[in-house]
């Protein structure tokens, strides 16, 4: 079942937390809501949910429109940040609690209970209660009760983000997993990119209550859309230059008081003085040695070993720096001069006015 929004807003008074939103979460599929703090995600989420009235527009589960359904008459299943889990109650009675109020009967209910605590690795701790388990434990039945009753859509906000680095980073797997195995449409919110690279099939970037852009991880990460997709996603962010478009013969460069570099042919609509934003990842930029030519030269202002790779960070004349990413055996002074160049078919220009990537 896809759900759809239909130019769907939100106004809370006078101010518009969310502009019309137009977008569809595909049957099955894993699709996450990624942005900064305040854009409106988790409203977005509570308003697909029917916790949220809509100001604007119309939401669809399939065919049929749900703007004035009641939450418990939406088969879905919400995953909270907080686990809310009944404190007095076994996991066994957490679990269950979804059908029992539904009338399912017992032996239905335990079937369901013990599937779902195998699939999750929790049925050898069914009758302890939520205070004798460990962080990992305690979300797992949260999303262990969600999976119990085979909800049509699942929806989480930030179920992960009282969880410490470590288990964070297992809980991911352990999630895209779940969605593999159970298949239902997921609807994920997150501030955090790498936790919505990593599980989604599908991303919605979005900031200032509007979507940025919609695709896959690698879209949004080598296709980025505008100047701010391009600074949300990646680690470490993306650098970005100030400069304008010049041109020589049939050439056209990019070039800034410290930068030149030679633009794709295949840009063809850059205009010759168009003031732009160039961005270039630190993994695409190669140091190169003497009498190669290079696009800058700048001085190594620090270096920070990231494990397998090192970070550079390079003053330029006009004491800007740019992130140049290497591999951790290269070894690089600080003060040493470096000559830099930049893989231009990776680089992006980004219009001074609207910000749209010029590249794409
Ligand atoms: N009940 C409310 N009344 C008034 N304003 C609200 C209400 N709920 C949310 N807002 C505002 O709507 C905007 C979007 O909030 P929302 O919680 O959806 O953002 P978010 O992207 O989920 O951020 P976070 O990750 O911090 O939760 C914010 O500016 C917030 O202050």
């Amino acid at each position: 079942m896809d759900v759809s929004l239909d130019k769907v807003a939100k106004s809370y008074g006078s101010n518009q937390v969310l502009k019309e939103v137009d977008l569809v979460f595909p049957s099955r599929k894993f699709t996450t809501l990624l942005g900064p703090s305040g854009c409106g995600k988790t409203t977005l989420l509570r308003m697909v949910a029917g916790l949220e009235p809509i100001t604007a527009g119309t939401i669809r589960f399939g065919d049929k429109v749900v703007n004035k359904l009641a939450p418990r008459d939406r088969d879905i299943a919400m995953v909270f940040q907080s686990y809310a889990l009944y404190p007095q109650m076994t996991l066994r009675k957490n679990l269950g609690y979804g059908l029992r109020v539904r009338g399912t009967p017992a032996a239905e209910i335990n079937e369901a209970v013990e599937r779902v605590a195998r699939i999750l690795e929790i049925d050898h701790l069914l009758d302890r209660k939520p205070a004798h388990l460990s962080g990992g434990q305690r979300q797992r039945v949260a999303l262990g009760r969600a999976m119990v009753r085979r909800p049509n859509l699942f929806l989480m906000d930030e179920p992960l983000s009282n969880l410490d680095a470590k288990l964070r980073v297992t809980m991911r797997a352990e999630l895209r997993r779940f969605h593999l195995d159970l298949n239902a449409t997921t609807i994920y919110v997150t501030h955090d990119q790498l936790e919505a690279m990593s599980m989604s099939d599908l991303v919605a970037v979005m900031h200032a209550g509007a979507v940025q852009q919609f695709g896959t991880p690698a879209e949004v990460y080598g296709k980025p859309a505008n100047l701010f997709v391009a600074g949300f996603i990646g680690s470490p962010p993306m650098n970005f230059l100030q400069g304008e478009i010049t041109s020589s013969n049939s050439d056209r460069t990019f070039m800034s008081p410290t930068v030149s570099s030679k633009v794709p042919e295949w840009s063809e609509h850059l205009q010759t003085g168009q003031k732009v934003t160039l961005g270039i990842r630190p993994q695409d930029i190669e140091i190169v040695s003497d009498g190669t030519p290079a696009d800058f030269v700048g001085r190594v202002w620090v270096v920070e070993l990231l494990g397998s790779e090192k970070l550079l960070e390079i003053e330029l004349d006009d004491k800007s720096r740019i992130k140049v990413q290497v591999r951790a055996e290269m070894d690089f002074d600080v003060d040493t001069i470096v000559r830099c160049r930049i893989n231009r078919e990776r680089a992006h220009l980004f219009d001074n006015q609207s910000g749209a990537n010029l590249m794409r």
